[in-house]
């Protein structure tokens, strides 16, 4: 389960109506463009908590049959309807994904115990592995490095995907648990985090920058650490320039420049106006042509 893991689009029209075809393409560049080596389904990226269950089946069901088993396929089913992740883990497992994943359960402050029996719930539920998904700048949620341990306990528990820029934890986590997995999560800390050992990353910039992201984590796990360095360099003049012309709407505009069909966002997120997509096309010029 090692690795470079784009965490996938998904592609919607202007009604906010899944486009098929669109999701198709977009895991077909990761595959054969991008090169990564699997894709995280249902994540922030996929913009997976303004769907509907059904909606979110049907990414599941897409990503799976466009990938087949050509890369590794983690499916997040996390959802603070406990019920619904139990339903999608099912329904993840029964396609054949190769694990799956979950976020803290958030919006309400849960206690460690309830967090806990939440994760219980959800994958002894099914005959598959689950990855944390620990994102704490979005949820409100923090553990600690003793709290993952007690997660890990339940040996179907593998790994987490640590999207934090805390990287004292990170450090904490990596010497006290060294079989359990961890993919960093921020695509612009990557070489720090390569540093730190880590054992992949999964990351929405991977959708159009792949290339250059696995060539800074080879190069970091192989300690050529200035020339990782470099590379990181115009990784992060790109990503800021994402996040400056909005994140997700930019990713796809960079897409569709390349002919790949990523489309709307699904509101109440909002589209690139035409300016973003004016300056879009000037990032993709400058950094990825
Ligand atoms: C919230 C979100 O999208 N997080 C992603 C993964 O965790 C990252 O890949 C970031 O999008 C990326 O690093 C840009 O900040
Ligand atoms: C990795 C991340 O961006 C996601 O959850 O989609």
């Amino acid at each position: 389960m090692k690795g470079i893991y784009s965490a996938l689009l998904a592609s919607f029209d202007e009604q906010g109506k899944i486009n098929e075809q669109g999701v198709r393409e977009i895991v077909r560049h990761n595959i054969d463009k991008m090169m990564v080596d699997g894709l995280y389904v249902g994540g922030s990226t996929g913009e997976n908590f303004m769907l509907s269950t059904e909606e979110k089946k049907q990414i599941f069901e897409i990503a799976k049959d466009e990938a087949g088993s050509e890369v590794k396929l983690i499916a997040q089913v996390g959802s603070i309807n406990v019920y619904e992740s139990i339903d999608l883990a099912k329904h993840a497992t029964a396609l054949g994904y190769d694990a799956i994943s979950a976020v803290t359960p958030f919006y309400y402050k849960f206690s460690f115990e309830e967090i806990k029996d939440y994760y219980n719930m959800i994958i002894d539920s099914v005959d598959n592995r689950l990855i944390i998904y620990s994102i704490p700048f979005l949820t409100g949620v923090d553990m600690s490095v003793e709290q993952f341990g007690e997660l890990f306990e339940n040996p179907k528990i593998i790994g987490v995907k640590f999207t934090a820029a805390d990287f004292f934890l990170l450090e904490r986590m990596r010497k006290a648990y060294p079989d359990k997995l961890i993919f960093a999560g921020f695509d612009e800390m990557m070489l720090s985090a390569a540093v730190l050992d880590v054992d992949g990353a999964i990351g929405s910039t991977f959708n159009v920058n792949g290339p250059r992201a696995r060539q800074i984590y080879e190069l970091a796990k192989a300690g050529k650490i200035e020339e990782a360095r470099e590379i990181q360099h115009t990784t992060n003049d790109l990503i800021a320039a994402i996040l400056d012309n909005g994140l997700y709407p930019t990713i796809k505009c960079i897409l569709e420049e390349q002919g790949v069909h990523a489309g709307c966002c699904r509101k109440p997120m909002a589209s690139a106006t035409p300016e973003a997509r004016i300056r879009a096309r000037e990032i993709y010029k400058q950094y990825i042509k």
